[in-house]
């Protein structure tokens, strides 16, 4: 492979989630989160794990950095606990859980890495879901609060904000699909929790420029590029149709100022009435610094008769699989980068998320060899570089994750790190993709 090399300001990055490695669920005053109560719940989570413990990342903070700059990270994703700071959700703010997020923050810095703080990874206060939680409007309003408070009290230092992790995976699998928290089955439920995460973004992002802060701020939806299965008229209508549910679903209000009418159409035809007032949409479409992007995977698609659409990737045996069973395909990275150039007025971009869950292995020696997870990492930083090459303003690159830590209903099955935590003593080893990476960014490249 001849020498890639990065743009030489490409910020190299790792990231990870409050309640996927932090622990200490119920210590220093925090309030239960909705993904404590769901994590609680027998049946919701494989092997029944939770995130009471996780990586103790709340208490081991100061070796994780130490890891981070022994591979060279320059920027660290990290999103901070709402109910650590707002126990109830709103009103009065818990000094202890902000004491965290101010020591984690300044270790950081005095460390040379560059913070990223996600605002929302998910971890919503129980106490808001109390009372209809994202798809109750006056969230939007708490959230701003939220918001408010980490902008004045970290805001002079924190370069790199994002809002929103990921909102068609908070809306649909937690409000459609219900395998997320707070597990609701509920389409119409889903289509307002999206919405109103949206508000909820363009709202902090508007209190972030009145306060004429230093950083950026940006938000981090999850793309998957989808191709049609054959080039029959049927199965392109098909892909388009997928593409709009999830990608134009998000594309097209925070940078178009509406939703995709097709898209509208097909849960309108499926029951689910959807419009929201006009003024809604100039604040949805706030100008943003960047755009993050979550990257794993694509899917291939087919007509279907009844829901328009299926994905068919399980038939897809040409294909090499992660251990969430996505399949490989770093073409679909390129594709993606190129859209959204085009798609958002060539907007800067950072890929916020990309990685890959292995089954890794610990060789007698107690070293890991994750050669898959070195392969994927190489495979789409070629196709992000050959994206740069055609132009695509694309800043940086956060690997999922930093460490091994707590996938969500997979609970601890799926190990997404560049470094492992041994599960019994929560020990932590750098594996060969950590070292990989560490390579990578020394030489700005591969
Ligand atoms: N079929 N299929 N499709 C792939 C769809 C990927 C959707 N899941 C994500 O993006 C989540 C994101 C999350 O931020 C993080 O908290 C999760 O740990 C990672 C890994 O799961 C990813």
């Amino acid at each position: 492979m001849p020498g890639i090399v990065f743009p030489k300001d490409f910020i190299w990055g790792c990231a990870t989630a409050s309640y996927q490695i932090e622990g200490a669920f119920d210590e220093d005053g925090k309030g239960e989160s909705i993904w404590d109560r769901f994590s609680h719940t027998p049946g919701k989570i494989l092997n029944g794990d939770n995130g009471d413990v996780a990586c103790d990342h709340y208490h081991r903070y100061k070796e994780d950095i130490a890891l981070m700059k022994e591979i060279g990270i320059q920027s660290y994703r990290y999103s901070i606990s709402w109910p650590r700071i707002f126990p109830e959700g709103k009103g009065q703010y818990n000094e202890k859980g902000l004491d965290f997020y101010k020591r984690l923050t300044y270790e950081l810095l005095k460390n040379g890495i560059k913070p990223s703080v996600t605002l929302y990874h998910w971890d919503l206060p129980q106490k808001l879901q109390d009372i209809g939680g994202w798809a109750n409007r006056d969230v939007t309003d708490y959230f701003v609060e939220y918001a408010g408070l980490l902008f004045e009290k970290l805001g002079d230092v924190v370069p790199y904000w994002i809002t929103q992790n990921e909102p068609w995976i908070v809306a649909f699998l937690g409000h459609m699909m219900g395998v997320h928290a707070p597990g609701i089955k509920d389409l119409k439920t889903a289509l307002e929790v999206f919405h109103n995460i949206l508000l909820s973004h363009g709202k902090a992002v508007g209190a972030y420029r009145q306060l004429n802060l230093p950083g950026k701020i940006g938000i981090a939806p999850n793309f998957s590029t989808k191709y049609p299965a054959s080039d029959k008229k049927e199965d392109i209508e098909a892909c388009e149709l997928a593409d709009g549910v999830l990608n134009k679903w998000f594309i097209y209000p925070v940078f178009k100022g509406t939703y995709p009418e097709d898209v509208v159409k097909f849960y309108r035809d499926r029951g689910a009435h959807f419009d929201f007032p006009p003024e809604d949409m100039k604040i949805i479409g706030a100008d943003i610094d960047f755009l993050a992007i979550n990257y794993y995977t694509s899917e291939f698609v087919k007509h279907h008769p009844v829901n328009g659409f299926v994905e068919i990737n399980n038939e897809l045996s040409q294909f090499e699989k992660t251990e969430m069973g996505w399949i490989i395909y770093p073409k679909g990275l390129y594709d993606l980068l190129l859209r959204l150039d085009n798609d958002c007025n060539k907007i800067d971009i950072i890929i916020s998320e990309n990685g890959a869950a292995f089954d890794d292995k610990i060789d007698e020696n107690g070293n890991i060899n994750d050669v898959k997870r070195m392969n994927y990492i190489k495979e789409h930083l070629i196709q992000a570089h050959k994206a740069i090459e055609e132009g695509v303003n694309l800043k940086g690159y956060y690997l999922w994750s930093l460490m091994d830590n707590f996938e969500w209903s997979f609970g601890y099955s799926k190990k997404f790190g560049i470094i492992h935590v041994n599960r019994e003593n929560l020990k932590r080893t750098i594996k060969n993709s950590g070292y990989l990476y560490r390579d990578i960014i020394k030489n700005n490249g591969l």
